[in-house]
């Protein structure tokens, strides 16, 4: 790769599907954030992160063709060249890893590459399901491995547990990592990249990790795209939704509800599920686009697909 001689300071954000890595980048972004390169690595095949990512002075890019944690592929490289051969210099380089990512598979390319630095690997964790998803013997294993090499834990969606529950969360992180740097945050209340610096000693800390386990997450996991150009009926969705198997982790993307105006961002994490209008500038797509991340014994497409036709309006077209 080229560039300019001075190093770009890259942070890298990892978590497990549905723990706050977007809503974290997009309060980075917000709150006055230098001109940033913001990369972001989707496991499914349409990057919706992508486009759920606000609207800033940098640059958003999407990292597509699988996890960049277990391939480093053409397409990575071609985006890393990209930004740092911009003509206007960016001033950080911000990496959101898939939510089956290892963080710092993708961290130690900004260790390689003389152009770049690498800042912090900062890990999001949802306190309201860290503790199961440790012991969740489909999961633990991803989940256990991002927190190894990390600067700092974000115990993310605070508000959703009382003191008991954080507790439990924290306590579940430092089993993992005695030591770990962990705070707690909620979307209403997320830090400042500057104000998570801790300085060398979290970098002699990284030296002194066990290397992480090669990982295939394309074979761990697999993802699955819901395309239609119709409408759902809102009366419908919860109960198709509650009909959706559990080997289905996570299903966020865009849709339109039969009767009412513009389009809706749709996001289930576990069970839980919303639908909030897009941000003002928000690309979203006409019909229903969404995509869904599962274990590898994630029922075939049209399975998936029949389940979401019963939440379709009436007369909606496949
Ligand atoms: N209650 C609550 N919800 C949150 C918080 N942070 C994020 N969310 C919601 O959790 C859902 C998932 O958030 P994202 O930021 O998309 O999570 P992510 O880690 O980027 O998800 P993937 O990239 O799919 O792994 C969205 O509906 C968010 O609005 C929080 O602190 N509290």
């Amino acid at each position: 790769m080229t560039g300019s001689s001075a190093t770009i300071p890259v942070t890298v954000i990892g978590g497990f599907l549905g723990a706050g890595k977007t809503t974290f980048v997009n309060h980075l972004l917000a709150t006055g954030s230098p001109r940033t390169a913001v990369l972001v690595n989707d496991f499914g095949e349409i990057n919706v992160d992508a486009t759920l990512i606000a609207s800033h002075d940098g640059s958003t890019m999407t990292l597509t063709n699988g996890c960049i944690c277990c391939s480093i592929g053409t397409g990575f490289i071609d985006t890393m060249c990209k930004v740092l051969d911009a003509e206007v210099p960016f001033e950080r380089i911000v990496i959101e890893a898939s939510g089956v990512g290892d963080p710092w598979k993708i961290a130690e390319i900004a260790l390689i590459e003389p152009s770049l630095r690498l800042e912090r690997v900062v890990v999001l964790a949802d306190a309201s399901r860290i503790v199961q998803l440790i012991d969740d013997a489909r999961v633990g294993d991803t989940v256990c491995g991002q927190f190894a090499q990390c600067d700092v834990v974000l115990l993310n969606k605070s508000d959703l547990v009382d003191v008991a529950g954080l507790a439990a969360a924290r306590a579940a992180l430092l089993a993992l990592r005695p030591g770990l740097r962990i705070i707690e945050t909620s979307r209403a209340a997320l830090p400042t990249l500057a104000s998570l610096d801790v300085g060398a000693a979290m970098s002699a800390f990284r030296a002194d990790s066990p290397d992480a386990v090669p990982r295939d997450h394309g074979a761990a996991f697999r993802s699955w795209a819901y395309r239609r150009d119709g409408a759902f009926d809102r009366a419908r969705i919860a109960g198709a939704l509650a009909a959706l198997p559990p080997e289905l982790l996570r299903l966020k993307g865009s849709c339109r509800l039969a009767g009412e105006a513009g389009a809706h961002v749709f996001q289930l994490v576990d069970r839980a599920w919303s639908l909030t209008p897009p941000a003002p500038d928000q690309p979203v797509s006409p019909g229903i686009v969404l995509v869904g991340v599962g274990t590898c014994d994630l029922p075939p497409p049209a399975v998936l697909d029949a389940i979401l036709d019963r939440a379709l309006a009436a007369g909606a077209s496949s």
